[in-house]
């Protein structure tokens, strides 16, 4: 088990998790990633459980900090050394992320503060995901030269018009009116209710899942935590999304310049300082997902993480790959300067895309063979 997860099971039969890395937001390490594995197939199964709740640490206290991803500092040196467990670590957290997405029981993640990247993939498979003021929700792969895993090519795919290859492409950060309107939560908290919420989880009168189900949602309709938007909340130009919807990158890019609204360019400024290999890569990802079912598709994500930190195909060692260098720049020296290569969107070729999406492993051999 981890230090880093704290796990009780209350007296009315609610497995409360609680994640204890407050310094790092909460990123997940491989033996979080295992201890929150075995503690879920285990209250899966006890059938005098019926219901898990989530949440982080923050820098005060309980909450104000849900998860901030993969621990990418773990990444960077286990890439550069060779360490078998970054297979393990890939492997294991789609495999957590999809016993989530398939629990039989009710889920509550109490997404407040940082929700980015493996923080999603702890979350958005979940029956309640809940956020408050203080959310801030991303999937910011693209900004270390990675792609939006962790089922990412899933829910971003099942989000309204185009807003997903936006969200994958760009990395933009939203908060609870957008999570809501976008069917990325479910329902906003005000921060301040969630001490007393989760003391409720404990006191709840409830045999079975379902009757759990039904006492947590009147719960929450009595606290006046709210299912929608507040009205009139925009959450993005109707032209961004509209550009989004573009069959390819160049497409994206020319509808952005043609747009000319402050909220076009702003969008291009930001599309312009992701890695542009993975720019592309991510939108046959997620044009890719739409048709894929949960399974398929976080298989189709391990073939893509293995072609990330083994980019073989682009005759580059695992140091060479656009990811270590993209951690190399936010995480390890700081710099936010990653020397992306190629260097410009306009550079990459279909050559250097296509690759990413073939498998490196026979269907009977593949790391997620067994997930359905
Ligand atoms: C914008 C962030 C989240 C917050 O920025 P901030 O300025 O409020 O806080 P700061 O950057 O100073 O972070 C505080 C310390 O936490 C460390 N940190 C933050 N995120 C991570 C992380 N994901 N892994 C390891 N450590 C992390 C940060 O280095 C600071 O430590 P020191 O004080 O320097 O010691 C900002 O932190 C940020 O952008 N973080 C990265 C977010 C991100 O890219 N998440 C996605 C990661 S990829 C992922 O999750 C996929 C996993 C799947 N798989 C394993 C299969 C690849």
């Amino acid at each position: 088990m981890s230090e880093l997860v704290h796990l009780e099971r209350t007296p009315n039969g609610v497995g409360r998790i609680t994640l204890t890395r407050p310094k790092a937001l909460n990123a997940l390490d491989l033996g979080m990633v295992r201890a929150l594995t075995q503690a879920l197939r285990a209250w899966r199964d006890d059938p005098t459980v019926v219901a898990v709740a989530i949440r982080g640490i923050g820098k005060d206290g309980p909450f104000g900090a849900f998860c901030a991803g993969g621990d990418i500092r773990f990444f960077h040196q286990a890439a550069l050394a060779g360490d078998a467990r970054l297979e393990d670590f890939f492997t294991e957290e789609y495999a957590l992320n999809h016993l989530i997405h398939t629990y039989p029981k009710p889920y509550i993640a109490f997404m407040d503060g940082v929700v980015m990247g493996g923080g999603m993939g702890i979350s958005q498979g979940g029956r309640w995901r809940i956020v408050t003021e203080r959310t801030k929700m991303a999937m910011p792969e693209t900004n270390i030269g990675l792609f939006p895993d962790v089922a990412g090519g899933y829910f971003l795919s099942r989000c309204p018009g185009h807003v997903g290859e936006y969200l994958g492409l760009t990395g933009a950060v939203i908060g609870a009116d957008a999570a809501l309107a976008w069917g990325l939560a479910d329902r906003a908290a005000p921060a301040a209710d969630l001490p007393r919420a989760w003391d409720a989880l404990a006191q709840l009168d409830a045999d079975s899942p379902a009757a759990f189900d039904a006492a947590w949602v009147a719960w929450m309709d009595a606290a006046g935590w709210r299912s929608a938007p507040v009205a009139g909340a925009v959450p993005l130009a109707s032209e961004v999304q509209a550009a989004f919807a573009a069959p390819d990158v160049a497409g994206i890019v020319a509808a952005l310049e043609a747009a000319g609204t402050d909220a076009a360019r702003h969008t291009l400024t930001v599309l312009r300082q992701r890695c542009p290999l993975m720019v592309h890569v991510v939108l046959q990802q997620i044009r890719r997902a739409r048709g894929m079912t949960l399974a398929d598709e976080l298989r189709m994500e391990r073939d893509l993480v293995r072609h990330c930190f083994h980019p073989h195909h682009l005759g580059r060692s695992p140091a060479q790959s656009e990811t270590v260098e993209g951690i190399r720049a936010l995480a390890v020296d700081k710099d936010h300067q990653p020397r992306w290569n190629p260097a410009r969107l306009e550079d990459v070729t279909p050559a250097m895309v296509e690759p990413f999406f073939v498998s490196p492993w026979p269907a009977y051999a593949h790391p997620l063979r067994d997930v359905a």
